[in-house]
């Protein structure tokens, strides 16, 4: 692994990170194993692997939301295991946007208030709320509450909150994960495009096609990064998940970060 200091500052570098988790009074579960990931502005990065192989659970230690074991993460030049409760939660609140798997919309409020929220909690100014809506095709339904709307409409409503929010940095779990190929061809266009400049997004997703549309996929198996693929296929990827060795990252492009 290379957990060198990287020549370019990148907007989340992770270097050599643990996690497992308590299964009984003495054992643990390890689910990631001496990852190591950097993601530049403007660069979107899908992880891909299969079923519990960690992807989620790295997307949640890459965003501050779960403490790793080892390891060290730098997030918009912040270092993550030297943050108080306080600190973290701050910077994610500023520099972070997460499209949950399970969306986490709150229930009693509206769907405008729902995308409104991180932006107003972040006191940026006025978000364009509809304009967000809009760009997601939920406009008509800004009025409504959650409850109201399918899984893969709240899935929208999700992924408009983080578009109204601006972060500079988006986390997104399966965010296609409920929708017909149409929407979700639309969505990962929208998260396609808001990779520029200082903005990036990681992305985790079972779908190699999407994957595929990222700058760089990071293939995960039993918690370790076996390759990472920079322009490749979906059939490339899919031969990477099938074929990488555990332990032995592939490296093709130079893009091992
Ligand atoms: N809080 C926890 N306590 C114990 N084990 C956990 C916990 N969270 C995750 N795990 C275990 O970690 C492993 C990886 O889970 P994770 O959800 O990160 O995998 P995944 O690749 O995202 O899976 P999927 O594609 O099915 O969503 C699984 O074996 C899971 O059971």
């Amino acid at each position: 692994m290379n957990t060198s200091t990287p020549s370019r500052a990148p907007l989340l570098w992770a270097a050599g990170i643990s996690k497992s988790y308590p299964t009984g009074r003495t054992e643990r579960v390890s689910v990631l194993r001496d990852v190591s990931v950097a993601v530049e502005p403007g660069e979107m990065v899908s992880i891909v692997g299969p079923s519990g192989s960690g992807k989620s659970t790295l997307l949640y230690c890459l965003a501050g939301l779960e403490r790793v074991n080892t390891g060290q993460i730098v997030l918009a030049g912040e270092l993550v295991e030297r943050a108080s409760e306080a600190r973290l939660a701050r910077l994610r609140r500023d520099t972070v946007g997460f499209v949950f798997q399970n969306y986490n919309l709150i229930s009693s409020l509206r769907v405008r208030e729902n995308v409104a929220l991180p932006a107003r909690l972040a006191r940026r100014r006025a978000p364009n709320v509809s304009a967000a809506l809009d760009q997601v095709g939920l406009l008509q339904h800004a009025r409504k509450r959650p409850g109201a709307l399918s899984g893969g409409q709240q899935q929208r409503v999700a992924l408009a909150r983080v578009l109204a929010a601006q972060p500079r940095l988006v986390f997104a779990d399966e965010p296609t994960g409920a929708l017909d190929s149409v929407t979700g061809a639309r969505v990962l266009g929208l998260l396609r495009d808001y990779a520029v400049g200082e903005r990036s997004v990681v992305l985790v997703t079972h779908d190699l096609e999407a994957a595929a549309r990222a700058d760089r996929a990071i293939v995960l198996r039993d918690g370790a990064v076996v390759a990472q693929l920079r322009g490749c296929s979906a059939a490339e990827l899919l031969e990477a998940q099938r074929s990488a060795p555990t332990g032995a990252p592939a490296v093709r492009d130079g893009a091992l970060a």
